[in-house]
């Protein structure tokens, strides 16, 4: 599903975050992202979105080369990318509900069909009794989980979290991975970014590792 061919990413001022990266993920598959601050990880993840565009190098996602896509083309392609930030970027003035139909609103959905999406999206995270609420009444967990939701409520094909689990404790943590491993069994392709490797270890996932911005070698790359 997705593919780096020999990608580099140099920043305005010179700086390389990433050097020559070449890897394969699988759709279907869950993958953890690793590697110390400044490894490159976010950096990945943006050229996944298209925030960012590779320096040199092809990247290609389920068939489509993202150097080329015209502005257009990028917005009909994010809608298949669910996106979770460490900081959930939740808007805190607006109810629960609000915040997850966001993504159908900006889509132009009918409001019948975005209630509906947005209350199985809320069920899914175990939050459809806090729909009105304000995330500020919320605890720092179940933040994370309305921007779960949030982001798998366009029902996507690829879920891209950038450290979901850094400000939350173990066992928060784990309850966070548990439901991308429940969206990953239906069939959603996972990419998690994180540096946690405790957590890593305890699961049974395939871990991409980088360093100063080169992939480490690894069989099942
Ligand atoms: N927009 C930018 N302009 C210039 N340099 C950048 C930019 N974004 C990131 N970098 C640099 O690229 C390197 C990789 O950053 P990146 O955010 O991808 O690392 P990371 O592995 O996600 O780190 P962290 O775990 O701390 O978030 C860092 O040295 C960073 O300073």
């Amino acid at each position: 599903m997705i593919h780096f061919d020999q990608v580099s990413k140099r920043y305005d001022g010179g700086f390389e975050a990433l050097s020559s990266v070449s890897c394969s993920i699988e759709k279907g598959e869950m993958v953890f992202l690793t590697g110390h601050s400044g490894a490159g990880k976010s950096t990945f993840l943006n050229l996944l979105t298209a925030i960012e565009k590779p320096s040199s190098g092809q990247i290609r996602v389920d068939g489509q080369q993202l150097n080329t896509l015209t502005k257009r083309d990028i917005a009909f392609y994010r809608r298949k990318v669910g996106i979770v930030h460490q900081d959930h970027q939740l808007i805190m003035d607006q109810s629960v509900f609000n915040n997850v139909a966001q993504p159908l609103l900006i889509a132009g959905e009918a409001p019948n069909e975005v209630k509906r999406r947005v209350r199985a999206a809320l069920d899914k995270v175990g939050l459809l009794s806090k729909e009105k609420f304000n995330p500020v009444q919320l605890s720092g967990g179940e933040q994370q989980r309305v921007g779960i939701a949030r982001a798998v409520v366009k029902k996507p094909d690829l879920i891209l979290a950038d450290e979901p689990t850094g400000n939350l404790d173990p066992e928060l943590s784990r309850d966070i991975m548990n439901l991308f491993r429940q969206f990953n069994e239906v069939g959603t392709t996972v990419l998690i970014a994180s540096h946690d490797l405790g957590l890593i270890a305890r699961l049974d996932y395939r871990v991409l590792s980088l360093n100063q911005g080169k992939l480490l070698a690894s069989p099942f790359q």
